[in-house]
């Protein structure tokens, strides 16, 4: 992309809202926030913030109910959301895989979209192109293993490569750290970093409940407060302790250290 050329929106929201159409409940307000091709976003906040719901929306698994919603130059509400989230990478803890499939049949689900295999859709390049991912992910050894097998860690890498299998031209992942332990932890931020190295077009969000868990490549942060937008931008800008402190509600510090970030609430000292 030449230097002056602009950096294509890949998702826009002005002025969304969301009510739960029963009670009338706010669930998103007046959200306005623009995410470009090649940026890694952390989206932060507590407990019912309304950071899945944004993934929902930017997934187009839902609608607003005011305001406008753009994913890769498409306005939910105008295009067949179908088609629009065959273009959408989507990577969660909760995502139901058949435990029986190996890693490898897994990620050529992702080439279709489904959740069974459509063995006459993947060719051999299809087929390659799995093993190539898997390879990339550190997953090489474990094509043949039964999904349901694999630990935690090694789950999530294989969603993600499912998820890249299609080319997708904005990855969504929703709490991709949950359950977690520590080593598998710092295995998934050192894929997230490689696969940004490696691809500058491509695009992430990642909804996570903890600073130790941004990978060194997420740039950009957008924190969340009982639906609203408390702060959106680079990361050294929103990431701060004073902001942290107002989203979460109580005293947070927060440092940094080659590139990751660490985060630990201070309790007020009791009186003696
Ligand atoms: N389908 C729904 N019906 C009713 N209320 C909903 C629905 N989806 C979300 N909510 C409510 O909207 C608010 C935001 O939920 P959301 O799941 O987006 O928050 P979150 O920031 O992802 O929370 P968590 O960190 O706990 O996953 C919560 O109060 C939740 O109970």
């Amino acid at each position: 992309m030449a230097a002056d050329q602009p950096i294509p929106v890949v998702t826009d929201l002005a002025g969304v809202s969301v009510r739960k159409y029963t009670t009338d409940q706010v669930i998103l307000d007046g959200i306005d926030w623009t995410v470009r091709a090649g940026e890694h976003w952390a989206l932060l906040g507590a407990n019912g913030a309304g950071k899945t719901t944004i993934l929902r929306l930017v997934g187009a698994t839902m609608h607003p109910t005011e305001g406008t919603v753009e994913v890769l130059g498409h306005r939910l509400g105008r295009v067949d959301m179908r088609e629009l989230r065959s273009r959408i990478g989507f990577v969660s803890s909760a995502q139901k895989v058949p435990v029986d499939q190996t890693a490898h049949t897994v990620v050529l689900t992702g080439a279709t979209g489904t959740v069974q295999p459509l063995w006459r859709k993947y060719d051999d390049d299809t087929k390659a192109r799995a093993h190539e991912l898997l390879a990339e992910l550190d997953l090489k050894d474990l094509a043949d293993r039964p999904y349901g097998v694999c630990s935690g860690g090694q789950r999530a890498r294989i969603l993600i490569a499912r998820a890249l299998i299609a080319d997708p031209g904005l990855l969504l992942l929703d709490e991709p750290f949950n359950a977690l332990d520590l080593p598998s932890r710092e295995d998934l931020i050192d894929a997230m970093h490689r696969l940004a190295a490696t691809r500058p077009r491509l695009t992430t969000v990642t909804v996570t409940h903890h600073l130790e868990e941004l990978a060194p490549n997420i740039g950009h942060a957008l924190l969340l407060r009982d639906g609203r937008v408390l702060a959106r931008g680079p990361v050294d800008e929103v990431l701060t302790g004073a902001r942290m402190t107002e989203c979460f509600g109580r005293p947070i510090e927060v440092g940094r250290l080659d590139g990751r970030w660490l985060a630990r609430s201070a309790r007020p000292r009791a009186q003696a």
